[in-house]
């Protein structure tokens, strides 16, 4: 899994167009959202992550709970992103792994929003600038070489 994680002054999407045969299905108010002081988190679920899910759920939730903490946020926006790998996972695998994810973070007692998956979607952000603003991470299942 790549991650790239963008402290932000706010973050809003907007749903367009499915870009996936079958995105997720959403309601209508899932169609915009914003979260304002929060870490943004734009993820690519690669193949690799396919061999043990769970840990890769377990290992991506501490390290956005780490970056979280170094920068005081109190608020995440998980956002499914297609473009930081060039071996993705499968998108029923993808998308499973990122539910678990926001659940997860939830439980840690993170106010969370996940954007819809499956879709192109519109968005702003304020990136805050500092100097841990903009951070990435890699994370593999154990035993898996990064490519
Ligand atoms: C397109 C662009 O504007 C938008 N931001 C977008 O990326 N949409 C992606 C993700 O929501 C999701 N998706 C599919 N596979 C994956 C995967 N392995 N990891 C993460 N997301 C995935 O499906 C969409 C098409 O790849």
């Amino acid at each position: 899994m790549r991650m790239l994680l963008i402290h932000s002054d706010y973050l809003e999407y907007e749903v367009k167009d499915k870009a996936l045969k079958n995105p997720e299905p959403i309601s209508d108010e899932q169609r915009k959202g914003r979260l304002d002081e929060v870490l943004a988190v734009f993820m690519s679920v690669e193949k690799v992550d396919e061999s043990n899910p769970d840990e890769v759920v377990e290992k991506a939730v501490k390290e956005i709970k780490d970056v979280a903490s170094q920068v005081k946020a109190e608020k995440i926006f998980v956002y499914p992103f297609a473009h930081l790998s060039s071996e993705l996972a499968k998108p029923d695998v993808a998308l499973k792994i990122l539910q678990k994810i926001e659940e997860k973070l939830k439980e840690e007692g993170f106010e969370v929003k996940r954007a819809p998956f499956g879709y192109y979607k519109a968005f702003k952000l304020s990136c805050k600038g500092h100097p841990l603003a903009e951070l990435s991470r890699t994370i593999v299942p154990s035993g898996e070489a990064v490519s």
